[in-house]
């Protein structure tokens, strides 16, 4: 029995968080069991490695920041997301590897192969059978996700850092159209839900024992 895989992904403050809740608890409606999970952070190992790595007094060189997520990655997959999926859970993951192909190759100007290959290490095999990208003007995004508050230390990178890594992240969903669904986050959150349950929907009719 195998489950399914779907991670969430995008700039900050796209409704992420949001949506991933929304989409559980349909999905749970209809009877499937769900494992909503996050990185960094989804373990209790990644918890310690998130606190580091998004420290805002903190200061992490580039490749020392791809490593600590890559290691948050491994350990996640092992010990959460191949567990659940080998039991036949839908697992709903806020971040996977395209985060680190954006933020880091890209907002940080890594090495494309190299990133490639440390993401490919991380997940062990393990891509998600969809990804929703979210995908709204960064302005909007740190808006939404800041608040009154300068944010975490990548959150209160520049406006440039977060254009550059939107442009990844389409560029992803351009490379692997399979796998991608560019959801436009601009609307309301009914409005970007309802563009959630298309993406998903079609996914679900392979899994057996729930309806949709
Ligand atoms: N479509 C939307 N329109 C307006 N505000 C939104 C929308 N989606 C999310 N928000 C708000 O923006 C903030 C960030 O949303 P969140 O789901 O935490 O984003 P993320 O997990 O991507 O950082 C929250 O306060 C949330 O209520
Ligand atoms: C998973 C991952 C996250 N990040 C960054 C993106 C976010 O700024 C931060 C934490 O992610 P998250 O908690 O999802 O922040 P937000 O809700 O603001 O989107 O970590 C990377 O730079 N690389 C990665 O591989």
């Amino acid at each position: 029995m195998h489950g399914l895989f779907i991670s969430f992904e995008g700039g900050e403050g796209v409704g992420k968080s949001t949506q991933i809740a929304r989409l559980a608890d349909r999905l749970r409606g209809h009877g499937h069991e769900v494992i909503v999970t996050l990185e960094p952070g989804g373990t209790p190992l990644g918890t310690e490695l998130r606190r580091l790595v998004l420290n805002p007094d903190g200061h992490v060189t580039p490749r020392a920041e791809a490593l600590l997520y890559a290691a948050d990655r491994a350990h996640h997959v092992d010990t959460v997301i191949e567990p659940a999926l080998a039991a036949g859970k839908v697992v709903i993951t806020d971040r996977y590897a395209d985060s680190s192909l954006a933020y880091q190759g890209v907002g940080r100007a890594l090495d494309p192969q190299q990133m490639r290959e440390l993401c490919e290490f991380a997940v062990g095999g393990r891509w998600p059978e969809v990804t929703i990208l979210l995908d709204v003007d960064p302005i909007v995004g740190l808006r939404r996700a800041r608040g009154d508050g300068a944010g975490d230390r990548i959150e209160a990178e520049g406006l440039e850092f977060h254009k550059a890594v939107r442009a990844a992240f389409l560029d992803l969903a351009g490379q692997d159209p399979d796998r991608f669904v560019v959801v436009d986050a601009s609307g309301s959150l009914d409005e970007v839900a309802q563009r959630v349950r298309v993406a998903v929907d079609r996914h679900l009719e392979s899994l057996p024992g729930a309806t949709r």
